[in-house]
């Protein structure tokens, strides 16, 4: 008889498993942390986060004190950030499933991506749901840019609209060129000095809670990631993947 993994009770019986996605420093961080303040109180949370070398990200977040340290658990994921969110997801599953049966029940799971190049994003088969996290500093053009994240993640954040004058960017017209190649699906504008942007993301949050634990929540592959090369990842210099 198989044995029952946490993996193998229905989908809507455990925590909902959000992943947080986008290049390094878009503020990925900074936003669980934020939801942790948000909803802590009335949900029990655990977070995951990635990093390629170190556990960085997570000792930032236990040091924010927005949970309690043993909810917060680092993979050291290695030269490949994106290989332990789409290609092979068994350490950060192992770290999730461990998560949900020591402090059961949990509501949800977030997972944080190492920061990684513009195109990587969670494979279905580790969270329910993600979101994809740009920045205004980034540069206005790279909403327009698409990518799997951009375009087809369960919502794009536009984050940090409060340094839009600061860096010549208009956060409007990126929402707006990202709503275009989105097709319908929702963006939030975001700045940790704007309590009603955060109020939005928070928001988003429930209604994909509601929609887990009714069971009508059916996770969706924003597809993979473009091929690319890491330099001196190889005897010949270069592994394309
Ligand atoms: N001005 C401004 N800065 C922000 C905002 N959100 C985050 N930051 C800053 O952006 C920097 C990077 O934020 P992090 O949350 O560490 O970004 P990250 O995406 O987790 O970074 P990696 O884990 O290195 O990929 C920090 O200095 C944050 O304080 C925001 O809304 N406005």
């Amino acid at each position: 008889m198989p044995e029952t993994t946490v993996s193998s009770i229905n989908q809507a019986e455990r925590p909902l498993r959000l992943g947080v996605a986008g290049p390094v420093g878009t503020g990925k961080s900074t936003l669980i942390a934020t939801l942790c303040r948000r909803l802590a109180e009335s949900l029990e949370m655990a977070v995951v986060t990635n990093d390629i070398y170190t556990d960085e990200d997570a000792r930032l977040l236990r040091a924010a004190g927005v949970l309690p340290v043993e909810r917060i658990v680092a993979v050291e994921t290695g030269a490949c950030p994106h290989t332990a969110i789409r290609d092979d997801v068994t350490p950060n599953l192992l770290a999730v499933e461990d998560l949900e049966a020591e402090f059961a029940p949990l509501d949800l799971v977030i997972v944080e991506s190492g920061g990684d190049n513009l195109t990587a994003t969670f494979s279905p088969a580790l969270v329910d749901t993600q979101i994809f996290v740009i920045d205004v500093a980034g540069g206005g053009d790279v909403a327009r840019k698409g990518g799997p994240g951009i375009e087809r993640a369960d919502l794009l954040v536009v984050n940090k609209t409060d340094l839009g004058p600061h860096v010549g960017v208009d956060p409007a017209q990126m929402v707006t060129d990202a709503s275009s190649v989105r097709g319908g699906l929702p963006v939030v504008a975001l700045s940790q000095r704007d309590e009603e942007s955060i109020d939005d993301l928070v928001a988003w949050v429930h209604g994909v809670l509601a929609e887990h634990r009714g069971g009508a929540l059916v996770p969706a592959d924003p597809g993979p990631m473009a091929p690319h090369s890491h330099a001196g990842d190889h005897d010949h210099g270069e592994h394309t993947h």
